[in-house]
C-alpha cells in the first residue's frame, strides 16, 4: 500500500490553507458571514424582548366562534370601524341572518352582505389602549379586558333591542361551533298574538317572578330554572308566543332541534336564557307514533318488518339525544341557572312522564283551536277601524242572524267573521292564512268566510277519516309484529286490500271495512 501520496497531502495542507487566506473574497465571505450572524442573533433577541414585553404588558384574549361573546366583540369592531383596515371580506347574500356586515359603499344600499374576516392582525385604538385584534390588548390592567367585553355586550345588547336573537345549534363544524347559526327576528309584540283571555298574562307574569326571586331560589336551595311545555295542534301560536315573551322580556332564544340527528347531547349543555325545543316529542321514539306516513305504507311497513325481520324498523331512533341527556339539561348538573326551559309539542301523550313531573316542567299550557272570541280579535288586527272605516258601513247588510239577534245592536264586520267560524275546529293559523288573502277587503272576507269554512272542515273530515284509517294500519302492524308466523297467503290478502283501495274513490267506510277484513 503507497502512503506516501496522503502524507504529502497532509504535510502540503498548511501551505494550500495559508495561500486561501491571503486571498481576498474568503475575508469578504468571512465577513458576510459575521454580518449575518450578528443580524440573526439580534432578530431573535428583539423578538425575544417584544415577546417577553408582550407578555408581561399586555392581555390576550380567545373569543371561540360559536360563544356569544365572539357576537359581541364582533360587534364592537363593527361599531369601532375597524373593519376598514380590512383586506378579506366575505360577501354574502343578505338574509335574516345575523352578519356584521358593513356597507363599502355609501351610497349603495344593496343586496349583498360585506363581512371583513377579520383574518389578519388589525390595531385600533379602543379608551386610550391599543387593542390588537388576534393579538391582545396592551395594558397590564385586567378589568380593561372585561370593560371591553362588558361594553361590547352593552352595544350588542343595544343593537338588539328591537330584535330577538335566535341562536340555532349547529355542530356540523365541531365543538366550538355549537351555537353558529344566529339569527335576528324581529320582535314580535305580545298584542299581535290572539290567544284565550289572561294565557299570555300569566306567562308573563310567571316568567317576571321567576327571574326577580332569583335569590329566594338560591336561599331555598331551589335550582333556578323553570320549565313550560305548551301544548296542542300545529298553528295555534304555540312557537309565536315564545318568542313574543322573549321580545318582552328581553332574552336571547337558542333553540334545538331534537329531530336533527347532530343534536346529542353534549350540545344540550349549552344553553342560556330561554331554551328552546320545539317538537319535543322528536326525542322520544319509543312513544312516537308514525302519524307521518300514509296508510300503505304503514302496511307495507308491517308486513314488511314481519316476512323480514332483520329490516330495521320504521321506528328506529332519528335523534341522538337520549332521555338522560335532556333530564339532565332541564334540571341536572347539566342544566344552567336563571334559565327559562320551553318546549312545544303537538302530542303531549307522547311525552314520558318523567320529563313532566314539577321541577322539569313547571307550567303546561294547552293551546286549543282558534275560538270564536280568537277569531273575533283576529279580524279586528287585520282590519282595524282606523284603516278600514267605510267597512263598517256594509256590516248589517252582511249582519249574522244569531249575533243581532243577541245583541239587539248593530253588529259589526269582526262579529260576523266570528259568528261564521266554528268554535275549535280550525287553528288560527289556518285563520290567519285565510285573512291574509283577503287583507285589503274586510267585506269580501265576511261574504266568503261561510264557503270557505265549509270547504276546510270538508277537508278535515277527509284528514279525519284517513287518521281512522291510519290507526287501523297501526293496529295491523302491531299484531303483524306480534305474530311473526304471517304466511304469504295474508301478504296477499294486504296486497289485494290495497289495490281495491286503490279502486275506491271517497271510499273511507268501504275501506274501514276492506281493513276490518284483513284484521280478523
Ligand atoms: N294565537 C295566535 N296569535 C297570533 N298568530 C298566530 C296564533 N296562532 C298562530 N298564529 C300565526 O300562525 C303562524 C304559525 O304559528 P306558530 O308557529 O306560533 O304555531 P305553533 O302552534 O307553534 O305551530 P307548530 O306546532 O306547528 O310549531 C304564525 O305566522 C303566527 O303568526
Amino acid at each position: 500500500m503507497n502512503v506516501q501520496r496522503p502524507l504529502r497531502t497532509l504535510v502540503g495542507l498548511p501551505h494550500l490553507l495559508a495561500g486561501y487566506v491571503h486571498q481576498p473574497y474568503v475575508y469578504e465571505h468571512a465577513r458576510y458571514l459575521l454580518a449575518g450572524t450578528l443580524f440573526e442573533a439580534a432578530r431573535r433577541l428583539l423578538s425575544w424582548v417584544v415577546e417577553r414585553f408582550r407578555f408581561r404588558y399586555s392581555l390576550s384574549a380567545h373569543f371561540a366562534e360559536g360563544n356569544p361573546s365572539y357576537e359581541w366583540i364582533v360587534h364592537l369592531l363593527t361599531h369601532e370601524k375597524v373593519w376598514q383596515q380590512s383586506r378579506d371580506f366575505e360577501v354574502t347574500a343578505r338574509s335574516s341572518q345575523r352578519k356584521w356586515g358593513v356597507r363599502l359603499s355609501p351610497d349603495v344600499e344593496g343586496n349583498a352582505e360585506y363581512v371583513p374576516t377579520y383574518g389578519r392582525p388589525q390595531l385600533f385604538r379602543w379608551k386610550g389602549y391599543w387593542v390588537e385584534v388576534r393579538r391582545g390588548i396592551f395594558t397590564r390592567d385586567l378589568s380593561v379586558l372585561s370593560d371591553l367585553v362588558e361594553e361590547s355586550r352593552r352595544l350588542y345588547t343595544e343593537t338588539s333591542e328591537k330584535s330577538i336573537i335566535v341562536y340555532t345549534s349547529n355542530n356540523h363544524w365541531g365543538p366550538m361551533r355549537i351555537w353558529s347559526d344566529v339569527k335576528r327576528k324581529t320582535q314580535r309584540p305580545l298584542a299581535s298574538l290572539v290567544l284565550e283571555p289572561g294565557v299570555l298574562d300569566m306567562l308573563l307574569v310567571d316568567a317576571r317572578e321567576f327571574f326577580a326571586t332569583a335569590d329566594w331560589y338560591r336561599e331555598s336551595g331551589i335550582p333556578h330554572h323553570r320549565g313550560y311545555l305548551l301544548h296542542g295542534p300545529p298553528g295555534t301560536g304555540k312557537t309565536s308566543t315564545i318568542y313574543a315573551l322573549a321580545g318582552e322580556l328581553g332574552l336571547e332564544i337558542y333553540t334545538l332541534s331534537l329531530a336533527s340527528r347532530s343534536t346529542d347531547d353534549g350540545v344540550l349543555q349549552r344553553a342560556h336564557s330561554i331554551l328552546l325545543i320545539e317538537d319535543i316529542d322528536c326525542a322520544f321514539p319509543v312513544l312516537r307514533d308514525s302519524d307521518d306516513h300514509t296508510e300503505t305504507e304503514d302496511i307495507d311497513s308491517a308486513l314488511a318488518s314481519a316476512y323480514h325481520p332483520a329490516r330495521p324498523a320504521r321506528d328506529a331512533p332519528r335523534s341522538a339525544v337520549t332521555l338522560s341527556g335532556l333530564l339532565n339539561v332541564v334540571d341536572g348538573v347539566g342544566s344552567e341557572e336563571g334559565k327559562l326551559f320551553f318546549a312545544t309539542t303537538n302530542h303531549i301523550d307522547r311525552l314520558d312522564p318523567a320529563l313532566l313531573r314539577p321541577g322539569r316542567i313547571d307550567v303546561k299550557v294547552e293551546y286549543r283551536l282558534a275560538s270564536k272570541y280568537q277569531a273575533r280579535l283576529l279580524f279586528e288586527r287585520f282590519f282595524p277601524r282606523s284603516r278600514f272605516p267605510e267597512a263598517s258601513g256594509h256590516a248589517d247588510a252582511l249582519g249574522s242572524p244569531t249575533t243581532a239577534a243577541a245583541n239587539g245592536a248593530t253588529v259589526d264586520l269582526a262579529a260576523c267573521f266570528a259568528d261564521a267560524i266554528p268554535d275549535h275546529r280550525l287553528s288560527t293559523a289556518e285563520l290567519q292564512g285565510y285573512l291574509l288573502s283577503r287583507k285589503m277587503n274586510p267585506v269580501d272576507a265576511v261574504k266568503d268566510v261561510h264557503e270557505w269554512v265549509q270547504r276546510e272542515c270538508a277537508e278535515k273530515e277527509k284528514k279525519a277519516c284517513s287518521e281512522e284509517k291510519k290507526r287501523h294500519a297501526r293496529a295491523a302492524r302491531e299484531r303483524a309484529r306480534k305474530c311473526p308466523l304471517r304466511n304469504k297467503i295474508r301478504w296477499h290478502k294486504y296486497k289485494y286490500v290495497q289495490r281495491q283501495e286503490q279502486r275506491i274513490e271517497n271510499g273511507c267506510e268501504r275501506s274501514a271495512n276492506a281493513m276490518e277484513i284483513v284484521h280478523e
